[in-house]
């Protein structure tokens, strides 16, 4: 099978304010379908490994290829659109535009593909908040929800363009346990039932115990996974 994700001998390097080898040759691939769970002390590299992956880094050696397409090498419009139409990204805090709707927040993403209409778009959206327990929301401003909600608004707006990979940087970092709980079911479902890829950093133990696996970095490097 076609890794979802393939990343072959990565190094990268910060130079201010002095220089530092941030990763050290990163080597590994996931399957499509797969629930990935990166782990790692404070500093160890992660996120920026993350911020690589998700294409918004380009200043490294090595390769990523997500789902057959090497993703170095191009340019930062191909980037842009090939973000959009196959990663979905989930942060720590939601992002959301406050003063927009929940349901604008969802459409924007897939009217900016423009692959749908509006109308399809819409439809699309009111399902992804209806299935992730937001039904009753839809009309309101995103800054009028609570954080666990907004968290599930952020998770249908990454999901509105079925994307291949959803990448997750400290996706439950802000939630409480049930919302934690809440999240991880929703990814674990996506992974088993939609065959979607999931890479998520995280500082929660009993989150990446349930992933199906862990890659666990120490000083840039991998050392188990
Ligand atoms: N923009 C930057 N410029 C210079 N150094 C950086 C930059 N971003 C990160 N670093 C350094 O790179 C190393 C790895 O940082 P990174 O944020 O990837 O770690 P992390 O494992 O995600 O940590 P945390 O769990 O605290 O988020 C650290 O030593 C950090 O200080």
């Amino acid at each position: 099978m076609r890794p979802a994700l393939s990343v072959n001998n990565i190094v990268k390097y910060f130079h201010e304010p002095e220089t530092i080898q941030v990763l050290k040759e990163i080597s590994f691939a996931v399957q499509p379908g797969e629930f990935l769970a990166l782990v790692g002390k404070s500093g160890s590299g992660k996120s920026t490994l993350l911020y690589l992956l998700s294409t918004m880094d380009t200043d490294y050696e090595g390769t990523i290829d997500i789902n057959g397409t090497r993703l170095t090498g191009l340019k930062q419009n191909e980037l842009a659109r090939f973000r959009n139409e196959h990663i979905g990204f989930v942060f720590q805090f939601h992002y959301l535009l406050p003063e927009f709707s929940v349901l604008d927040n969802v459409m924007l993403p897939a009217l900016k593909l423009g692959k749908l209409s509006p109308e399809q778009i819409r439809t699309k959206a009111l399902e992804l908040l209806y299935k992730l327990d937001i039904k009753g929301h839809e009309n309101k401003k995103a800054s009028r929800i609570s954080g666990g909600q907004q968290q599930r608004v952020a998770i249908a707006r990454a999901l509105i363009n079925d994307p291949a990979i959803i990448m997750g940087d400290e996706p439950t970092g802000n939630l409480d346990s049930k919302n934690t709980k809440v999240v991880f079911d929703i990814f674990r479902q996506l992974a088993r039932e939609s065959g979607q890829t999931i890479v998520a950093v995280t500082h929660d133990d009993e989150f990446a115990a349930n992933c199906d696996r862990v890659i666990e970095m120490v000083d840039g490097k991998i050392l188990a996974g």
